[in-house]
């Protein structure tokens, strides 16, 4: 088992032990009918404990498993997925608890960012008329009219102009960068305690993901909000978790294979997959998502032992600990480049 919580000591500016996490999960293990009757594990038996305040990156390229992870800790794993494990959020195992219960928290005291604005953006409604109905839902005003006038303050909060004209539009009659915006101001309509942003920049143009990463850090700094942020992007991830207590914890195969402060772990990077990522940074000629220069070899490794710190607040996988213990440097960066 890899359990992040117990691998971390608490860090420098982070809240102090006696404060509950946002999130606690333990153990999960997320897995997929495969063939026959077979099943396919995607995660494996990985925990991680959110804090409040706190902005914590999963980064790994695409397929390893940041996606499946947090949407089965927070109670919406894919249909078909069997997970085992456990996740408390205020007390309550979201793994196990029932559906009305997880529709309750959803939208109000959990705010998802999806990828696609467009999964949360009902095409036949008017944006106003979805942005009252959430906050009316989780009963977050008193009233149409006190609802209307805190969805013009929701978009005021993420920059759009004429809210009272955007509010009348459907979500075809604005701009993809607007929906993606308005998403995120129905995540956080009703001051959630945790907001999951799976990759809310990665289709917008950089303007629009800079606002993103500036109203997520409002938003911890003003409600205490604990944030998961999904990336594959090395530069997004510096950038969201900026303050000196965020993580990053790197993911590889449904693993967590290095988590810590995310300074150190994009300087100082220990494991040879955090090092390969950092080394196949997207720049200006190497298209986003087809970053080949991680080996197929480190990608298809499975075994990645457990977490153990190896510094405070700086936790790998334990071959990886063990080899440097013994004084191996476990790979250059491009070791089994493929590029
Ligand atoms: N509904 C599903 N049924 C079966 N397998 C799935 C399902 N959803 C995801 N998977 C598998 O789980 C693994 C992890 O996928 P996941 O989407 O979590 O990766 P990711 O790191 O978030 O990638 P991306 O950045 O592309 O979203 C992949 O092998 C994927 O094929």
């Amino acid at each position: 088992m890899t359990d992040t919580r117990t691998a971390t000591a608490p860090a420098a500016g982070a809240l102090p032990p006696d404060v509950p996490l946002a999130l606690d999960a333990t153990d999960v293990t997320v897995s997929f009918p495969g063939r026959g009757r077979s099943m396919r594990t995607v995660i494996d038996g990985i925990g991680i404990g959110l804090e409040r305040s706190q902005v914590t990156v999963l980064l790994g390229e695409s397929g390893s498993g940041k996606t499946v992870f947090a949407r089965s800790i927070t109670g919406m794993a894919p249909h078909g997925a069997r997970v085992t494990g456990s996740s408390l959020f205020d007390g309550r195992d979201l793994l196990s608890a029932p559906k009305t219960v997880l529709r309750g928290l959803h939208g109000s005291r959990i705010g998802s960012v999806p990828q696609d604005p467009n999964a949360s953006l009902d095409p036949m409604r008017r944006i106003g008329s979805q942005i009252v109905e959430t906050l009316l839902q989780h009963k977050a005003v008193a009233g149409r009219a006190a609802a209307k006038a805190r969805a013009i303050e929701l978009l005021d909060l993420v920059e759009i102009r004429e809210p009272e004209r955007v509010l009348r539009c459907y979500p075809h009659e604005v701009s993809g960068g607007m929906r993606q915006r308005i998403a995120i101001a129905i995540a956080v309509s009703c001051d959630p305690e945790l907001v999951v942003a799976d990759e809310p920049s990665s289709a917008l143009d950089a303007s629009v993901g800079v606002k993103i990463v500036e109203l997520l850090d409002g938003l911890r700094t003003r409600l205490g909000t604990a944030i998961l942020f999904i990336t594959h992007d090395i530069g997004i991830a510096a950038r969201v978790a900026s303050a000196d207590h965020d993580r990053v914890a790197v993911m590889l195969s449904g693993r967590i294979v290095e988590l810590g402060r995310a300074s150190t772990v994009l300087s100082r990077p220990l494991h040879p997959y955090t090092r390969a990522l950092i080394a196949a940074e997207p720049s200006a000629d190497v298209e986003r998502g087809r970053l080949a220069v991680v080996s197929d070899e480190l990608r298809g490794r499975r075994d990645w032992g457990p977490l153990v710190e190896i510094e405070p607040g700086h936790a790998v996988s334990s071959d990886v600990a063990a080899e440097r213990d013994a004084g191996i440097d476990s790979a250059s960066p491009l070791e089994g480049s493929t590029r």
